[in-house]
C-alpha cells in the first residue's frame, strides 16, 4: 500500500492506494457510520461490509440529483444521525459524488471517506473534495469542496468490474498524464495491454501515478481558482456529449479530450505527432475519438456549461504531451473545429 495526502481548507484527505477495503473498520468508528452505496456493489461487496447501516441509492448518472440527497437525509434523520456520525461511500462515481455531497452539508457536515469500487472513482471522482450533483439540466451544478477524510483504492474490487467500466477509469488516467506527466502518458502506452488484464503491479501504479497528479493540483488550488481547472481537460466538451448522447462519462470525456487535442493544434499549441499519440493511446484503449452527434446539439449543450461566460468557454488545451494550458476560447471557434471533424 501507498499513501498520498491532500491537505484542505477544511481538513486532510489519506489516501490509501492498494489498501484493502475491508479493512474499512480500522479507519471509521463502526457504531456511528452509516454506508452509502448502490444494489450492484452491495451484491457484490455487501458481505464484506463492516456492521453498519446502509443506505442505497439507484444507479446511474439520472440519480445524481437533490431527490437522492434529500432522500438519503431523511433516512439519516430516522436514524438519528447526529454529528458524530461518519458517512461512507462505497461504490463508483456517483456513489462518491452524492455521498460526499451529503456528508459536507447535513448537519453542515460530519466526517467522512469512501472506497471507490471503480477505476474512474479510484483516480477521479473520488479524490480531490469535489463532489456535486445535477441540477436542470446542468451537470454538476450544485456542490462542495470538502475534502473526504481517508480515500481506500482497493485493486481487488476493479476485477468485478465490466469491460466498459474498465475503459473509462483508463480515459480518466490518459488525462493526468497528458495534463501533467508524461512519463505516467507513456507508461499506459507501454503497458496498455498489461493493464487492460488488470495486471496488479501495472493497474496499482497507473492508479498510484494518476492520483499523485490529481493529488498535487489540489494541494495547489483545492477550490479551481486556478490551476485545479487543468482537470477538466476533456470534460468540457465531453460533458455536452454525454449529456446529449447518454453515453458513459469516461468515453464522452476520451471524445472531449480528442476535440480538446484537436484546438490545440489549430491554436499553434500541439504539434501534429503528439495529438496523434493522444488519438493513438485512446483508440488503442478502446475509447472512442469521434463525435457520433449532431454537432449542433453538442454545443447547444455546451452553452449550458457552467464554465461559460458570454460567447466564451473555459477550455483546457494542450501544449505538449504533459503540459496543459487553460484558455478561454470563443464558442465559435470550437463549431468550426466540430464542423470541420464532423466533415472528415
Ligand atoms: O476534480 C476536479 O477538479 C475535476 O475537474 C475532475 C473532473 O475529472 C471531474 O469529472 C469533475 O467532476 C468535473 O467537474 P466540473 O466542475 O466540470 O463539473
Amino acid at each position: 500500500m501507498k499513501t498520498l495526502h491532500i491537505h484542505g481548507g477544511t481538513g486532510d484527505s489519506t489516501l490509501r492506494v492498494g489498501e484493502s477495503f475491508s479493512h474499512l473498520d480500522q479507519y471509521v468508528p463502526v457504531d456511528r457510520t452509516v454506508i452509502i452505496t448502490d444494489p450492484a456493489v452491495r451484491a457484490l461487496y455487501g458481505d464484506r461490509f463492516p456492521d453498519c447501516p446502509i443506505i442505497e441509492i439507484g444507479i446511474g448518472e439520472r440519480n445524481k440529483t437533490l431527490k437522492t440527497v434529500e432522500f438519503i437525509y431523511e433516512r439519516l434523520i430516522k436514524m438519528a444521525a447526529d454529528r458524530s456520525t461518519w458517512i461512507v461511500g462505497i461504490g463508483g462515481g456517483i456513489v462518491c459524488d452524492v455521498a460526499g455531497f451529503v456528508a459536507s452539508t447535513y448537519l453542515r457536515g460530519v466526517q467522512f471517506g469512501f472506497a471507490p469500487s471503480t477505476l474512474l472513482a479510484q483516480v477521479d471522482a473520488g479524490v480531490g473534495g469535489k463532489n456535486g450533483v445535477n441540477f436542470a439540466g446542468y451537470k454538476n451544478m450544485v456542490g462542495t469542496f470538502n475534502q473526504p477524510a481517508f480515500v481506500i483504492c482497493d485493486m481487488e474490487m476493479l476485477k468485478t468490474l465490466s469491460r466498459a467500466d474498465l475503459l473509462c477509469g483508463f480515459a480518466e488516467i490518459v488525462k493526468h498524464g497528458a495534463i501533467a506527466d508524461p512519463a505516467l502518458f507513456r507508461y499506459v502506452e507501454d503497458r496498455r495491454q498489461d493493464a487492460l488484464a488488470l495486471e496488479p503491479a501495472v493497474v496499482e501504479r497507473m492508479v498510484y501515478d494518476a492520483v499523485v497528479v490529481k493529488a498535487n493540483i489540489v494541494n495547489q488550488d483545492e477550490r479551481e481558482g486556478g490551476v485545479r481547472r487543468k482537470l477538466n481537460f476533456g470534460h468540457t466538451f465531453g460533458h455536452a456529449v454525454e449529456k446529449v448522447t447518454g453515453v458513459p462519462h469516461g468515453e464522452a470525456v476520451s471524445i472531449g479530450m480528442a476535440v480538446a487535442g484537436l484546438l490545440s493544434v489549430r491554436r499553434g499549441y500541439l504539434g501534429q505527432t503528439d495529438l496523434q499519440r493522444l488519438t493513438d493511446l485512446l483508440e488503442a484503449l478502446e475509447l472512442p475519438t469521434r463525435l457520433d452527434v449532431d454537432p449542433q446539439q453538442a454545443l447547444d449543450a455546451l452553452k449550458r456549461d457552467k464554465k461559460r461566460s458570454g460567447d466564451h468557454i473555459k477550455f483546457v488545451l494542450l501544449k505538449a504531451v504533459g503540459e496543459a494550458v487553460v484558455e478561454d476560447i470563443r464558442i465559435s471557434e470550437l463549431e468550426e473545429v466540430l464542423h470541420e471533424r464532423s466533415r472528415d
